[in-house]
This record gives C-alpha cells, sequence and structure tokens, in this order.
C-alpha cells in the first residue's frame, strides 16, 4: 500500500471508531514524519477533530492478560507500551498501527534511543538532566516486564524502548471519571489521529472532557497548510530530549546559564546563595536574563550586608547595581559564548556518528549562541 491508500485506511478505521475529522487530514511532510494538513481552508474555531472516548486507547482497552502480567503498581506508561508491543499484525489497531514511525526513525531522533551514548554529552545541561530522569523511568518500568510473565514475550530491552518512546511521544492528559482514581503522571491516554498532529510553539486548542477530546483551529489556515498543535509551553532542550525535534523558532525557548554563572562565584557567595534558595537554576530566554541570576549576580557586586537589604528591602540605589550586573553579565555571556562555540565545534569535528544527531545538536548550540548573542546585544545597546 502507498501512503495515501494507508491513510485512507486509516480515514476509514477512524470513521467506524467515531472519529470526526473536518477539513483535516494526514499528510507525509518531509522532517517531520506525518502531520495533519488542511484539505480546505479553515477559519478561526471550527472543529476540525473530535475522538469520543470509546476510541482512546487507555488503561482500559489494554487486554487482560497484558495488565494480569504486570506487577502490582506498574505505570500507565508501561502497561500501554507493553499492549502496544504485543500487538498482532490481525490487531483492531492494525490501520492505525500502520501509520506509527519506524524503529529507524526512533532510534535516530529520540536520544535515549540513540545507539552513540557518547552523544549525550553534547547535549545541553538541562537535556542532559531531563535524559536522565527519562532513563529512571524507563529502567524502573523495563525492570517491571522482566519480573513479569510478559519477559518471554518481550524479551529485548531494545523492543521494549521502541515502544516506550512511542507511548512516551504519543500521549495525552487525561482527566475521566476512569483515570481519576490514578496517579497524575498515569493520566495517560493513546488516541488515534490527534497523535497525528506536530508540535507548534503555539497551535490549535485541545480540550477534553469525559467524552473524548476536540481540537479546535486557533486561526484561520489555508488549504495544504500544516495544522500544528502545542504540546506544551516547551524549551528545546525538552523537545529534544521527550520528542526527538527542535523547533528552528520557539517562543519559549531558553538557555540554561548554570556552566556560565557558577564559575564565577566564590565559595563563600555560593553559600549565601544556596542558604537563600537562589543556587543555580539561571536561565535566559528571548525577552530576560531571569530574576535569579539577576540576585546572584548582584552578590559579585556588593557585599552581602548591602545585598540583602538590596534583594529583601528594595534598599536605593538599586540602579547603579543594576547597571553594574549588566556589565557583568556581559562579560560572563561572552565566556559563555566561547564555550558554546567550542562545543559547536567540536560536533562539526566527530566523526562516526549519525549526521541528524551530530546536526541536531550542533543545531540546538547555534540556537543558544544566537539567544546569548541576542541578549548580549540587548545589554549592550
Ligand atoms: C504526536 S507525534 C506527531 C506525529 C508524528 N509526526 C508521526 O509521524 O507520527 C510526535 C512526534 O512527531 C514529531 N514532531 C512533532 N512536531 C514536530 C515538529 N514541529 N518538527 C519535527 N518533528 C515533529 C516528533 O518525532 C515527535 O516525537
Amino acid at each position: 500500500m502507498d501512503s495515501m491508500e494507508i491513510f485512507d485506511e486509516l480515514a476509514r478505521w477512524a470513521h467506524d471508531q467515531g472519529v470526526e475529522l473536518n477539513g483535516v487530514a494526514p499528510r507525509s511532510l518531509p522532517g517531520r514524519g506525518i502531520g495533519i494538513v488542511a484539505t480546505k481552508p479553515l477559519r478561526a474555531n471550527d472543529q476540525i477533530l473530535h475522538v469520543p472516548a470509546s476510541a482512546l486507547r487507555t488503561l482500559d482497552t489494554v487486554r487482560a492478560e497484558v495488565k494480569e502480567s504486570l506487577p502490582k503498581g506498574t505505570k500507565v506508561h508501561a502497561i500501554l507500551a507493553a499492549d502496544l508491543a504485543l500487538d498482532k499484525p490481525t490487531s483492531q489497531y492494525a490501520p492505525w498501527n500502520a501509520v506509527l514511525p519506524s524503529r529507524e526513525s526512533v532510534s535516530t531522533h529520540l536520544p535515549l534511543a540513540w545507539n552513540d551514548r557518547a552523544l549525550h554529552r553534547y547535549l545541553p545541561k538541562p537535556a542532559q538532566a531531563l535524559l536522565n530522569k527519562q532513563q529512571s523511568k524507563f529502567t524502573r518500568d523495563w525492570t517491571a516486564i522482566q519480573q513479569s510473565a510478559l519477559a518471554a514475550s518481550i524479551p529485548k530491552q531494545d523492543d521494549f524502548l521502541y515502544f516506550w518512546l512511542l507511548t512516551n511521544t504519543r500521549t495525552f492528559y487525561h482527566d475521566s471519571a476512569q483515570t481519576a482514581k490514578l496517579a497524575k503522571d498515569d493520566r495517560m491516554v493513546l488516541q488515534p489521529v490527534a497523535d497525528l498532529f506536530n508540535h507548534a510553539d503555539a497551535g490549535c486548542e485541545v480540550a477534553f472532557t469525559a467524552e473524548g477530546f476536540t481540537i479546535t483551529a486557533d486561526r484561520e489556515y489555508d488549504e495544504g497548510e500544516e495544522v500544528y498543535i502545542c504540546y506544551g509551553k516547551h524549551s528545546n532542550d525538552l523537545l529534544l530530549v521527550e520528542y526527538g525535534f527542535v523547533l528552528a523558532d520557539n517562543r519559549w525557548d531558553e538557555v540554561c546559564l548554570d556552566d556560565a554563572v557558577l564559575p564565577e562565584l566564590s565559595r563563600q557567595q555560593k553559600a549565601v546563595l544556596d542558604e537563600r534558595g537562589f543556587l543555580g537554576n539561571y536561565v535566559l530566554d528571548q525577552r530576560t536574563v531571569c530574576y535569579r541570576t539577576q540576585v546572584a549576580l548582584r552578590l559579585s557586586c556588593v557585599p552581602v550586608g548591602r545585598w540583602e537589604r538590596l534583594v529583601y528591602e528594595g534598599e536605593d540605589g538599586g540602579e547603579v547595581v543594576q547597571q553594574e550586573v549588566d556589565r557583568l553579565l556581559v562579560k560572563i555571556l561572552r565566556k559563555y559564548r566561547g564555550k558554546v562555540e567550542d562545543t559547536i565545534q567540536k560536533l562539526e569535528d566527530l566523526e562516526d556518528c549519525q549526521s541528524w544527531q551530530r546536526e541536531v545538536l550542533s543545531l540546538r548550540w547555534q540556537q543558544i549562541r544566537r539567544l546569548v548573542n541576542q541578549t548580549i546585544e540587548r545589554l549592550e545597546a
């Protein structure tokens, strides 16, 4: 079957499940796998998709033998992934399974599945932290599988990882009478067709009730235009680790400045900041350098007593100190830009790694350099 036949089959199947598509359809899109495209001009507030609760893939649709085989307390993420992994070609979900991304695509794009784990050290710090959390969750879930009767049917970690990552990238949060009894991070459901929407930093509205999900156009769309939803106000570090891509333009993007600021602080300064809850987690975005960074750098500009009065009592003279902070910030950011450029160079010199991975890492560091440069220019203006 060619891709249009596969999409037609999916549309027929989805229709039979009660899924209503209005003026949109799935299409293959270069660099983004499959996405949803307007098949006619759309107006703002047009309801473009409705997925009834009966069409969702949830804990309740998981086969009993899968659920019963897993230890008590197994996370819904692991249960849904195991259910997907054990789907037969004759499964009732076959037309939907047919449009899932390939193993190759998942292992190329998602850092947790990268063969060359040495590349992880080139991820920015926040991305590394997210990846470590993801790794712990995966290890927990893989342990549950290995300790269950499903171990024989899902013997390979890589197989489970593929379905686990598919689940991670395609689930929606759903509050309903059925999910109310579950922990918040267990209220995840898979929804056919809705899971084909790609992400942008602003997109169509996704609303859910106990009856199901509805997606509504946020603005006008021309026929043929891709229609996006927004998965959340995510930075590109998060998008890279959780979804395997970065956006060229991302209003929610930010740069972690811990590696820039912390080396500039003395041990005593760090101790004071730690005691007051201001140590680390420094960021800049397109508009500002965060308050925590400003507070930390003020301590490099004035004695502790004055710093306390400035921070906690709003003592006069803050503008003069701010000018000093801005000068210091420019110095620190210039130095950090040098480190960023070294990383970009190292990535260019790398051999023996998949070119997509090198390119996305390089792109990510170029985005960081751009945000750092913009901030330097703004501070110097
Ligand atoms: C919910 S799925 C969306 C449908 C997906 N494109 C597919 O082919 O099945 C999420 C995945 O789509 C891809 N994706 C979503 N938004 C994207 C974007 N703006 N650019 C590139 N890839 C994107 C990523 O691979 C992500 O993990």
